[in-house]
């Protein structure tokens, strides 16, 4: 059987995407098909971790402008991950495979709080690990989590899947004619300001030498694709 590029992953997933043709929520048939392919990346041999979005739900911006405070509004996004995890964890247990959420927050009558030792311990018994909360602090995004917690957890690849299939000169949704890049350094896509991820994370992706591949959720088995060093998505690395 093909070997997997990576050993041990943090796969980063839009929020957005989960919510499918709905403006907001989560969209089940969406979900279950993650879930299912999950699954069948894991089953490559790899260990992964996934870093869930909130932007379903709330995203702490949006939420300031209308009168909460930006901390307020973050820790209502974080707590949004927290439930995609959820929802997540219980698509992956009912096609019969392991997960675990943990949580940046102490929230004990929900799930278990991260750690590092924690994660280890569920990616060793084969558990796909929900990591929800983002970092627990706001002001930041679930991208630089992905980044935080791949580093942290000694992952050799963040994957960031997401609704477009790599990264542009410009938003493609805006911009028809934006061109993809098939590569570039952590350098080229902070000094070129693409925002298909945000500058904090990519700096940190740079400063721990973490390669970070984007590419689109919608194509079918595309994450054990990209596992298999197969797939079509641009590679941001050192
Ligand atoms: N230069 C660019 N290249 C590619 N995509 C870009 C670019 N600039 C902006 N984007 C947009 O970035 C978005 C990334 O989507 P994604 O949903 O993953 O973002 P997110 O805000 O991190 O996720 P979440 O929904 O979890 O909050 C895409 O919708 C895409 O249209
Ligand atoms: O470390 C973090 C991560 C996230 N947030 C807040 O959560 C929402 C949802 O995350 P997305 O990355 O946009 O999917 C985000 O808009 C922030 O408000 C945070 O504060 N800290």
């Amino acid at each position: 059987m093909a070997e997997p590029v990576y050993r041990r992953v943090v796969i980063k997933l839009s929020g957005e995407y989960l919510a499918g043709a709905q403006s907001f929520g989560i969209d089940q048939p969406t979900l279950d098909r993650i879930a299912g392919e999950l699954i069948s990346a894991q089953k490559l041999g790899a260990e992964i971790a996934v870093v869930v979005g909130g932007g379903n739900i709330v995203r702490g911006v949006e939420v300031s402008s209308r009168g909460v405070s930006r901390p307020t509004g973050d820790t209502m996004g974080m707590l949004a991950t927290v439930m995609n995890c959820l929802a997540l964890e219980a698509a992956i247990e009912r096609r019969g495979a392991a997960a675990r959420t943990l949580s940046a927050f102490v929230m004990p009558q929900v799930c278990e709080l991260y750690t590092r030792a924690a994660t280890h311990k569920y990616l060793a018994e084969g558990r796909i690990v929900l990591l929800g909360g983002g970092t627990g602090n706001p002001f930041f995004t679930t991208d630089t989590t992905a980044v935080l917690r791949a580093a942290e957890i000694g992952a050799q690849a963040v994957l960031k899947a997401t609704n477009v299939d790599g990264v542009y000169s410009a938003d493609p949704k805006k911009d028809p004619s934006a061109k993809r890049f098939d590569r570039l350094t952590h350098s080229e896509a902070i000094a070129g300001g693409y925002k298909v991820m945000d500058t904090t994370a990519f700096a940190l992706a740079r400063e721990t030498s973490l390669p970070i591949i984007v590419f689109s959720i919608a194509e079918p088995d595309a994450m054990s694709a990209i596992l298999l060093g197969k797939g079509h998505g641009t590679i941001v690395a050192g």
